[in-house]
């Protein structure tokens, strides 16, 4: 069964022509897929459709450009590489750090985006600013498998943290999660769509504090609620 997706992905991925940037999906059998040089590194938005996504997930993508049409909604880009100015915003606060060896760099994936298509985390989210609130459309890969033919619920707890992020983010400004907290409340069945309905609910100084639920796209099973607290850097104190 897993030979089969996989030859199933292979095929998907030569149909892809083998994007560049894009290591081939590895077999049991094969060593993984050397990875590339830095300067061969591109950087492609994964926050758009690609053939690995369901129907519900397109659709839900499509009625959510609408609502773009009109500026109240913006679609966030994401990439799987960091982009070298943000690195350089937490540069600044983590003065300890031992950057990661220059042979290492062009492995450096952002983790929500490290999978290939349909693997692992396949996402977009839209943003309201006025309303301080993002919407993230979810469809978790194979292997994202926790219990039996439901995601993992660390994954689940990586995407809530990403689009409470996302929500929470103050442009310019470098901030860090201090606090999640999840209620599991039902398991997310395996490569199903779910929506992450993300808002802020207060801001006090450096502290953002933000909540979503995590529901089914018929809105009728809500599969996890959470709070987190994100503190934005402050840039006297520099070095932790
Ligand atoms: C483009 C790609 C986008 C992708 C999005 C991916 C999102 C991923 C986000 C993450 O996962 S970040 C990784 C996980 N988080 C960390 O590793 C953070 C580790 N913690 C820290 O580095 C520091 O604790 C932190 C920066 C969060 C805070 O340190 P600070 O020294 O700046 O804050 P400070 O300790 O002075 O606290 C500031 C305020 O926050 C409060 N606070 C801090 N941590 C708290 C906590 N855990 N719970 C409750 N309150 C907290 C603290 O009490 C205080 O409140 P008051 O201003 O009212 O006095």
């Amino acid at each position: 069964m897993l030979r089969s997706c996989t030859a199933g992905l292979r095929s998907l991925w030569a149909l892809r022509g083998g994007r560049e940037g894009v290591p081939r999906p590895s077999t049991d059998l094969q060593p993984a897929p050397r990875l590339f040089s830095a300067e061969k590194v591109i950087h492609t938005d994964c926050a758009l459709p690609n053939p690995s996504w369901s129907k519900d997930l397109k659709l839900l993508f499509d009625q959510f450009m609408k609502k773009c049409e009109d500026g109240s909604w913006e679609r966030l880009p994401s990439y799987r590489h960091r982009c070298a100015q943000i690195s350089e915003d937490f540069k600044n606060y983590f003065l300890e750090q031992k950057p990661v060896k220059e042979g290492r760099l062009s492995q450096v994936r952002l983790f929500t985006r490290g999978f290939e298509d349909g693997l692992g985390f396949e996402y977009v989210i839209f943003k309201n600013n006025d309303e301080k609130r993002t919407v993230c459309l979810f469809q978790g890969g194979p292997y994202l498998q926790g219990v039996p033919g439901f995601v993992h619920g660390g994954a689940i707890a990586a995407i809530i943290d990403t689009a409470l992020a996302l929500c929470a983010a103050v442009p310019g400004k470098a901030i860090m999660t201090a606090n999640l907290n999840i209620n599991f409340k039902r398991p997310v069945p395996l490569c199903s769509v779910v929506v992450i309905n993300s808002q802020l609910d207060k801001l006090e100084g450096r502290k953002l504090f933000v909540s979503c639920n995590v529901q089914s796209v018929d809105e009728k099973t809500v599969y996890s609620e959470a709070t987190g607290l994100f503190i934005k850097l402050d840039p006297e104190k520099k070095s932790f």
